[in-house]
């Protein structure tokens, strides 16, 4: 008779261990999984990336409902198990189910520690653990506009990114007195804080909470010292609490969590516990490579028909790296100096690099590194093997950088070296992978062998081996468009055209998507590829569109629009102003505010108002939310300036009058100067002219946001028809070959320039195409304003109480 397997928590270490089982032996066990979270299981570890906008809670999905079907997988969500009687071998859940078990396996996880402050009950105190906080901070940031995260450590850093990223204010409160200070020396905490604060994070050191203030929602909180500040959510992000009261009460023993041996056994005869809940050899590891491999090792136990196994878990080695887009901090081992230690320090004040590695009884012990995290692999590897570091001139354990390319640590990593740690999958099962199955991206080798899934830390080393295997280059190899398709960007545009396809349902039906309605990642951009391929057969469709270039506004916080209308050129009248003044009183806009791009918001429009307020501004949309050309910055130029050589207003204005409702992969915005002193910073703008000598200089791929970039030189032409004409043909190559969502910035980068200078400048029939295939799709371009004002049927929309959000 098949044997039951209950598998309590529904979370990583539980889901990987039973993918452990089933792939020694799928028809071993009949496996129930309780979870109380309502969600198949996820990645928590991408809980930062959807917090910082990067992924959406679908995105990080590991193992769908269907998985748990397709594997004969009895899974039970919301409903977490109440007791376990061991003797009985039974456990009961909240929903009043009861399922019998020849096996048990406890992988419960952790609760985020929240310190017992009073007040701590109030609303807006969380904690930072799973969907539902997530969910709470994005709600949170769109109401309130003070956050503060209690405890610098990993996750406070990581959540106080999140939260900035969401627009809001975030103060971080830390008691000890450097960041991360269990992961990271003085020197590299010190370091990593004043980077932090550049990206806008405020910290507040050496600070112990005394209590949480408000009435019933959060308003400030006060520190022991007496001081105090005010904040509308409280992030307490200082450590977690094994959850192991389940288990006492079955009568497992437990310390911080469920004591077990090497094969995750507990006390008691079939039951098992793995993950952050499970303690071993004194240990509860809190990251994921060490739970999966306490996961590999009880299925193997479990399914080995008692044949005891050689070896058990053996404890892990732990190293952690900070997911803060524009910080690279590493740290492993024991970092810290002792007298049993020594250690090499490299801190270079200019590149902001600091380095540490720990060594004792000539054997790498432990290490730091902060700002050049490329030397990570190497000494984990050095670490794990317990290299021999005797013969090696020390200062060899941190080579300088030269001007020569670096080669790629895997290249030194002996087959059976983990590249990817968080799935325990070596250089040796990648690289057969590669060959046996013909894999050429990131993507193929992680649905195939699983490394990849979790931090995603190892992508770039996973490219390394691709390139090595191959022999091809890959580090720029493109990726599928999203989780629901295996077709690349490229492919995707490649089918539209060859299959005349002409419609995103259609696509997705056609090449076989793995969800009827798509993502809020393809959807988007199919809708764009087909508009780029066949302007005037194929028709818009506004659901496969953001809020915003639906409501054809800016959505705010707090639900209200930002309304930009037109000023072509940053130039306005009277006339103008006038009507801005009058549409602000009527509809009491609180906020009226001069743009960078040299242009007037009006913040603050209810939904309802939006095709009123347009009627009576009676200008043109200034596509401020949409994917196409943005504002066209000019300077005075010849007109009244002294050194004005150039009609920089008067070619502003045409340039954006001809492309003002043409739809770009990503927004675009231009900028012209009549003069090198530049005062419309053409310089970082996707299109920057200034007027020079005889002519006018084109610059190109500038970008003054996130990015920063100058822009390249592009050319220089004597007529300002050559400016226009070459701008056409740029844009339109831009539109045909750059990824949806790819910035200009980006795209030459990828693409070259010389390779756009060739199809753009050198080849004359190449650009009278680009330029006769950009003025039919500006021939079906339209002021979307004017068009929702002219038609009733349209301002319906506009009448509903909730514009449904493609996030
Ligand atoms: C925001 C964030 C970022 C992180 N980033 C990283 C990282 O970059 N690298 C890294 O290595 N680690 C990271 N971690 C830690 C990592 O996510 C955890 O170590 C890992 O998820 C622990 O897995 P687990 O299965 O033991 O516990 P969990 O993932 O917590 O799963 C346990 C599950 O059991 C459920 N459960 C509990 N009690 C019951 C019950 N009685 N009945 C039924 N179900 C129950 C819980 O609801 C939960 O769903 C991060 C954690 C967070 C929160
Ligand atoms: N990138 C990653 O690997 C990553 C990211 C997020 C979370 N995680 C894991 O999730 C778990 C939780 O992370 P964490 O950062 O909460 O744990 P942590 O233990 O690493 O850090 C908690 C921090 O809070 C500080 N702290 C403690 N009490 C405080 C107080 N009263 N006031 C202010 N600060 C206080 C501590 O000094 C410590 O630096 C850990 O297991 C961590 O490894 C890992
Ligand atoms: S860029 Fe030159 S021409 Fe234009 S405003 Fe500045 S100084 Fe005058
Ligand atoms: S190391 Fe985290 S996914 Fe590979």
């Amino acid at each position: 008779m098949t044997e039951k397997l209950v598998l309590i928590g529904n979370g990583m270490a539980g889901i990987r261990t039973v993918e452990e089982i089933l792939k020694k032996d799928a028809s071993r066990f009949q496996i129930t999984v309780f979870g109380e979270e309502p969600h198949p299981n996820y990645n928590r570890i991408m809980l930062s990336s959807v917090l910082q906008g990067d992924s959406t809670v679908d995105d990080i999905v590991l193992n769908d409902y269907n998985w748990y079907e397709e594997n004969h997988i009895e899974l039970l969500t919301g409903d977490p198990i109440v007791k376990v009687d061991a003797e009985k071998q039974v456990v009961y859940s909240q929903n009043g189910l009861e399922r019998s078990y020849d096996k048990l396996i406890f992988a419960t996880g952790s609760n985020a520690f929240m310190l017992p402050l009073p007040g701590a009950d109030k609303e807006g105190v969380i904690a930072f653990r799973n969907i539902k906080d997530c969910e709470t901070m994005i709600e949170t940031s769109k109401k309130h506009k003070k956050a503060v995260v209690i405890g610098g450590g990993l996750l406070g850093l990581e959540a106080a990114r999140g939260l900035l990223n969401l627009n809001m204010e975030v103060d971080v409160i830390h008691i000890a007195d450097f960041l991360m200070e269990r992961q990271l020396d003085e020197q590299a905490g010190k370091m990593l804080k004043t980077e932090l604060e550049a990206q806008g994070m405020r910290f507040h050191l050496k600070k112990n909470t005394k209590q949480i203030l408000g009435k019933d929602r959060v308003q400030g909180i006060e520190f022991t010292d007496g001081t105090s500040l005010e904040t509308d959510l409280v992030v307490m992000a200082v450590g977690i609490k094994p959850n192991i009261a389940l288990a006492q009460e079955a009568g497992l023993t437990t310390e911080r969590a469920i004591v077990v041996d090497d094969f995750m056994q507990t006390n008691v005869n079939q039951i098992y516990a793995v993950g952050e809940c499970a303690q071993h050899r004194g240990i509860a590891y809190g990251l994921v490579a060490p739970l999966y491999e306490q996961g590999k090792v009880l299925a193997a136990h479990i399914c080995s028909e008692n044949e005891s196994l050689e070896h058990g878990y053996q404890g892990s080695l732990v190293y952690t790296q900070l997911k803060v887009s524009g910080v690279n901090v590493f740290s492993a081992g024991h970092f810290q100096d002792s007298k049993e230690t020594k250690a090499i320090r490299v801190h270079d004040e200019f590149e902001g690099i600091y380095k540490k590695v720990v060594v004792q009884d000539n054997k790498v012990v432990g290490a730091v590194l902060f700002g050049d995290t490329s030397d990570s692999t190497r000494l984990l590897s050095m670490m794990r093997n317990g290299d021999d570091i005797s013969a090696m001139s020390k200062v060899a354990l941190l080579p300088s950088e030269s001007g020569e390319a670096q080669v790629s640590p895997v290249v030194a990593m002996a087959d059976g070296d983990n590249v990817c740690d968080c799935n325990g999958i070596s250089k040796g099962a990648i690289c057969s992978a590669i060959t046996e199955n013909g894999l050429t991206t990131v993507e193929e080798v992680k649905q195939c062998t699983t490394a990849g899934r979790s931090c995603g830390g190892c992508k770039p080393l996973i490219a390394d081996l691709l390139t090595l295997t191959t022999g091809e280059e890959v580090g720029n190899m493109p990726e599928p468009l999203c989780g629901c398709t295996e077709y690349t960007h490229e492919e995707v545009v490649a089918e539209i055209r060859e299959l005349g396809l002409s419609h995103p349902r259609e696509v997705m039906n056609v090449l076989g998507w793995e969800s009827d309605e798509g993502c809020s990642k393809c959807r988007p951009a199919i809708n764009y590829y087909l508009k780029m391929v066949d302007p005037i057969k194929n028709a818009d469709d506004p659901t496969s569109r953001f809020i915003n270039e639906r409501a054809h506004a800016n959505i705010n916080h707090n639900g209200t629009f930002t309304v930009v209308p037109r000023m072509y050129g940053g130039v306005t009248d009277s006339g103008q102003l006038r009507k801005i003044a009058d549409v602000a009183d009527k509809y009491n806009v609180p906020l009226l505010k001069i743009t960078g791009g040299q242009r007037i918001d009006l913040f603050g429009v209810e939904k309802e108002d939006l095709p009123n307020v347009w009627s009576d501004l009676g200008m043109r949309s200034g596509s401020a939310y949409a994917k196409a050309l943005r504002t066209v910055k000019t300077c005075v130029g010849e007109q009244f300036c002294r050194f004005g050589t150039q009609d920089s207003i008067g070619l502003g204005v045409e340039l954006e009058k001809k492309f003002e409702y043409i739809n770009t992969p990503h927004k675009v915005k231009m900028a012209v100067s009549a003069c090198p002193r530049n005062c419309a910073e053409s310089g970082i703008k996707d299109f920057g002219v200034v007027g020079v000598d005889g002519g006018w200089e084109l610059y190109v791929g500038g970008n003054g946001g996130v990015d920063l970039r100058g822009g390249d030189l592009f050319c220089k032409v004597k007529t300002k028809e050559e400016i226009i004409d070459t701008i056409s043909a740029f844009m339109q190559y831009y539109r045909e070959n750059a990824r949806y969502l790819e910035r200009t910035s980006h795209f030459v980068e990828r693409v070259g320039l010389d390779q756009m200078k060739q199809v753009i400048l050198e080849d004359e029939e190449g650009r009278k195409s680009l330029i006769n295939r950009m003025e039919i799709a500006l021939s079906t371009g339209k002021d979307p304003w004017k068009e929702i004002v002219e038609n009733e049927e349209l301002q319906k929309e506009f009448k509903k109480k909730q514009v449904e959000v493609l996030s």
